[in-house]
């Protein structure tokens, strides 16, 4: 479970960009966080693996205290969340199956890193996880010659390799044409049903946002002002969520 109790985060240049934000999130869920540009979206997905630092309040993640981790604990909460960004960070010239092979990288020993050796064991879990993406006729494939919605299956295969029980999507689909944006939605759908992940994703397309996530969270002004079942979001609800300014965020996406 991931908890936020009282949750502030000011920047350096002192602008409080989350301010009392108190949540639940049960393993298991799928979560879209809605909102318009700068409403602290991404803030608030990047403090719950210490991407960014909460300034007050409490953010335990399956009862672990977030805030005070320090070097190699928080490496250790990071194996167990994993993250989709927009631009896929792959790395390009190397095949779908090198770039999932990575996610083992920080648990291996010095001189399998330094030579690049991997286990029989870890070839299979990679090509594992390429195949529940169905993705694995592209193993040996360069990743800049995949689709960008193929490049994204690489990237939440890369993940998956991982075993997180959380995955944090940052506008996983915001570079995708409208048809492989459904695709990848129904992706972490599949992936959320099946492997009961956690799953919350900062998102602009809402239709996407109400038609795949099961739990809504919008955020106006660093502020939680909805939160609840996708089924019960209406457009009054919307309006409040989007100050009014849906149809102008909805032209920019
Ligand atoms: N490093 C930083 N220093 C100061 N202010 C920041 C910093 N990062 C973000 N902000 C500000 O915090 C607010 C929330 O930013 P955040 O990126 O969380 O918004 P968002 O809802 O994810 O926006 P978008 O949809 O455009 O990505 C914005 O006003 C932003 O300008």
């Amino acid at each position: 479970m991931i908890e936020f109790q009282h949750v502030h985060k000011s920047y350096n240049n002192g602008f409080i960009a989350l301010k009392d934000i108190n949540l639940k999130i049960e393993q298991g869920e799928y979560v879209a966080v809605i909102g318009l540009s700068g409403a602290g979206k991404s803030t608030l997905i990047r403090c719950i693996n210490r991407m960014h630092d909460i300034t007050d309040g409490s953010l335990q993640v399956n009862g672990v205290e977030v805030s005070t981790l320090k070097g190699q604990e928080i490496r250790t909460l990071r194996r167990g969340i994993g993250m989709i960004f927009q631009s896929f960070n792959l790395v390009s010239r190397m095949s779908a199956l090198k770039n999932v092979l990575v996610s083992f990288v920080p648990d291996m020993p010095f001189w399998r890193k330094a030579l690049g050796i991997f286990t029989k064991q870890q070839k299979i879990e990679a090509l594992e996880a390429l195949d529940q993406m169905k993705i694995l006729d592209k193993s040996f494939t360069r990743v800049d010659q995949l689709s960008g919605g193929q490049q994204q299956r690489v990237a939440l295969a890369r993940t998956l390799a991982q075993k997180p029980q959380i995955i944090l999507a940052d506008e996983p689909v915001a570079s995708l044409d409208p048809v492989t944006a459904q695709q990848v939605m129904s992706d972490f759908q599949r992936i959320n049903e099946e492997l009961n992940m956690t799953i919350i994703m900062n998102i602009h397309h809402v239709e996407l946002a109400l038609e795949y996530a099961t739990r809504v969270i919008g955020i106006r002004n660093g502020e939680i002002v909805y939160d609840g079942p996708a089924s019960a979001v209406t457009e009054n609800v919307l309006n409040h969520i989007y100050n009014g300014k849906l149809k102008e965020e909805l032209t920019m996406v």
